[in-house]
């Protein structure tokens, strides 16, 4: 392949027969540095940006933290990062000889974040495919994550370059997909799922997310995006396990507080919660 076209990511380029393909190219994961032991990596994963993805991936390693696990998030949305303020992380990594040190949420959440190392969180982070690609393998490789039970990885919207890389460079046990309820939305998730099982990583759990708004004055659900459809879809890709969280201010104000471990989401994620702890057990 000519050198100006070639990405040097084997394992996510599809061109068939390139002499420069390396030996160790393909689907196999990488290790991490020796200080690590990361026992199962969920992908939170959704068709299209703006759905609420980054927020159920807080939400669900909260969650999973209150039940008393060793918990990460790598936030793979490398070029529109969001994890470190929800959970009110700021300032600068620091790193030793065996690596970067990740940053620490208040319930003791691990988090790295491209977000993390820029001087300002402002800065736009416009890089292409491959060096995104690359910093995510960084984040897995170079990080010194320690013992974790269970890391959530919040991948960029779509199904793009940096969704095969992630699929094929970690070793992914299972997906959690996030929807809104507006059809086209529901027919991209569709996407994803189908990506993810090409790829044979399993599909968790789905989360229906502003399926409702609760009025404050009567109590009644209203449905501002149209019908729920959450659990439909599952039932059309097999998903095991359903959840829908509400449209709540409160969530946009703690998100924008930095507080999102302080939001009770009353039980709504159990069942997910409850099936990756499943899954875990049933692999261990
Ligand atoms: N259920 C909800 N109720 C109120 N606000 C919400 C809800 N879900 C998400 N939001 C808000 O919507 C915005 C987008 O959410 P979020 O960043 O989680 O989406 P995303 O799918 O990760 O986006 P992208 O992948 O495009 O970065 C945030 O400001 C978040 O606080």
């Amino acid at each position: 392949m000519a050198e100006e076209e070639c990405s040097h990511e084997c394992s996510s380029c599809g061109v068939s027969g390139c002499g420069d393909r390396t030996a160790d190219a393909g689907p196999s994961t990488l290790e991490t540095n020796k200080r690590t032991t990361i026992k199962n990596v969920i992908g939170v994963v959704s068709g299209k940006g703006g759905v609420g993805k980054s927020l159920v991936t807080s939400l669900l390693a909260s969650e999973m933290r209150k039940r008393g696990h060793k918990v990460a998030i790598l936030d793979a949305d490398v070029t529109g990062p969001s994890i470190p303020k929800s959970f009110g992380i700021t300032g600068h990594l620091t790193a030793d000889e065996d690596g970067i040190n990740p940053s620490c949420s208040e319930s003791g959440i691990e988090v790295m974040s491209v977000n993390l190392m820029l001087p300002q969180d402002d800065l736009p982070v416009a890089w292409r495919g491959p060096v995104v690609s690359g910093a995510i393998k960084q984040f897995w490789q170079e990080v010194n994550w320690g013992e974790i039970d269970y890391m959530f990885v919040d991948m960029p919207p779509g199904t793009s370059d940096v969704f095969l890389t992630v699929f094929q460079s970690l070793p992914v046990d299972g997906i959690v997909t996030v929807s809104a309820p507006q059809e086209l939305v529901a027919m991209i998730v569709g996407k994803a799922v189908n990506l993810a099982r090409s790829l044979e990583v399993p599909v968790i759990g789905l989360v229906e997310n502003m399926a409702y708004f609760k009025c404050d004055d009567c109590g009644k659900e209203h449905h501002i995006f149209g019908e729920p459809q959450g659990a439909a879809v599952a039932e059309k890709y097999e998903i095991p396990a359903v959840a829908t969280l509400p449209m709540d201010p409160n969530f946009a104000r703690l998100v924008d507080a930095g507080q999102v471990e302080a939001y009770d989401v009353e039980g709504a994620l159990d069942g997910i919660i409850d099936q990756i702890e499943a899954a875990a057990k049933a692999e261990a």
